[in-house]
């Protein structure tokens, strides 16, 4: 395949020129002083990323560097000619990991994030032969608002996607609402720390936080994700699995997220970008031209960019 496909390569280390630097002042005012509380295992040192076009889409594969331990993390960036196309693979990639899972483990645990994620995932819903009983179904991140609520993530997910697959109501894990942001999170935590001891949840060995095994996230014009936006203190912290956020940048502004340690031991992670109003933040995050939340995500065992063409104009 690779001997039709048309084969581009930038090396992170040293940009091409026709690309705005760190320095340029087009360049989008994201933070320079974010830091990643990433586990340390996941570490990465990405040294290139090679782009290759077939017919259907450009598949780009960045590889990163060994971890602390010596483990291969694979990332990929997939770039799809239409958002279409975009959810049709994002449904097979998604109901393939189901498959695998169910298949080794009786059970596959699912974390959603709210936002254009939730519109790009209609295709799974047409997918026949996903053992849904066995999925286990919870947020990234929530606003603290009712069920019913416009700007309920619950809502979303429950509108588009929930209510027309049979997951069983039991194995999906909403946030209660009704506390405070503080107290909900502390709650959200619990709740997870529980379904580690009844064996529902695995452990990540070699971070001893929560190791979901797909993470779908969506990212913000600004970069962020789940609710951890650019500059925040919470992108740094380094012990809970669930924080709370009162002075979120975008309403609502009371809201729980995942922290990034929980988020970085996942097996897998699908990043799912579209539009070239992130087009900005995808740069900043895969090239490094800014420090964006999204560009301090990893997973344990693979991260796949799920682009529209419009949002990787700038790679
Ligand atoms: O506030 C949020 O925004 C992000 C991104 O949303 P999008 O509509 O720009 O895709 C989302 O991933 C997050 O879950 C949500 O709470």
């Amino acid at each position: 395949m690779a001997s039709s496909c048309f084969l581009r390569q930038i090396l992170f280390s040293s940009l091409p020129t026709n690309l705005p630097s760190r320095s340029d002042p087009l360049s989008p005012p994201f933070p320079k002083n974010l830091t990643c509380s990433a586990p340390s295992t996941a570490s990465l040192s990405i040294s290139s990323i090679e782009i290759l076009t077939n017919s259907r889409r450009k598949l780009s594969e960045v590889r990163s560097m060994a971890t602390e331990k010596g483990k291969q993390e694979k990332k990929k960036v997939e770039i799809f000619d239409t958002e279409e196309n975009l959810a049709v693979e994002l449904a097979k990639y998604t109901a393939d990991l189901s498959d695998k899972y169910c298949k080794e483990k009786g059970a596959f645990t699912v974390v959603v994030s709210g936002g254009s994620l939730i519109k790009s995932l209609r295709k799974l819903v047409e997918v026949g032969s996903i053992d849904w009983p066995r999925w286990h179904f919870f947020w990234v991140d929530e606003r603290v608002v009712p069920k019913h609520h416009e700007d309920s993530n619950y809502k979303l997910a429950y509108d588009a996607f929930l209510s027309k697959v049979p997951i069983p109501p039991g194995n999906v894990y909403a946030i209660n609402e009704s506390l405070s942001a503080e107290a909900a999170a502390e709650d959200y935590e619990t709740c997870l720390k529980h379904l580690v001891k009844t064996g529902v949840l695995r452990v990540s060995e070699s971070t001893g936080f929560p190791k979901f095994d797909l993470m779908l996230l969506g990212m913000g014009p600004d970069g962020h994700v789940a609710s951890l936006f650019p500059g925040h203190g919470l992108c740094d912290e380094k012990k809970r699995w669930v924080a709370s956020v009162t002075d979120s940048p975008k309403p609502p502004s009371e809201r729980i997220t995942f922290t990034f340690p929980v988020i970085n031991s996942s097996a897998c992670v699908a990043l799912v970008v579209c539009g070239s109003g992130k087009a900005e933040a995808v740069e900043a995050a895969l090239k490094k031209t800014g420090d964006v939340p999204a560009g301090c995500v990893s997973a344990e065992e693979e991260l796949v960019w799920f682009l529209d063409k419009p949002a990787c104009s700038k790679l």
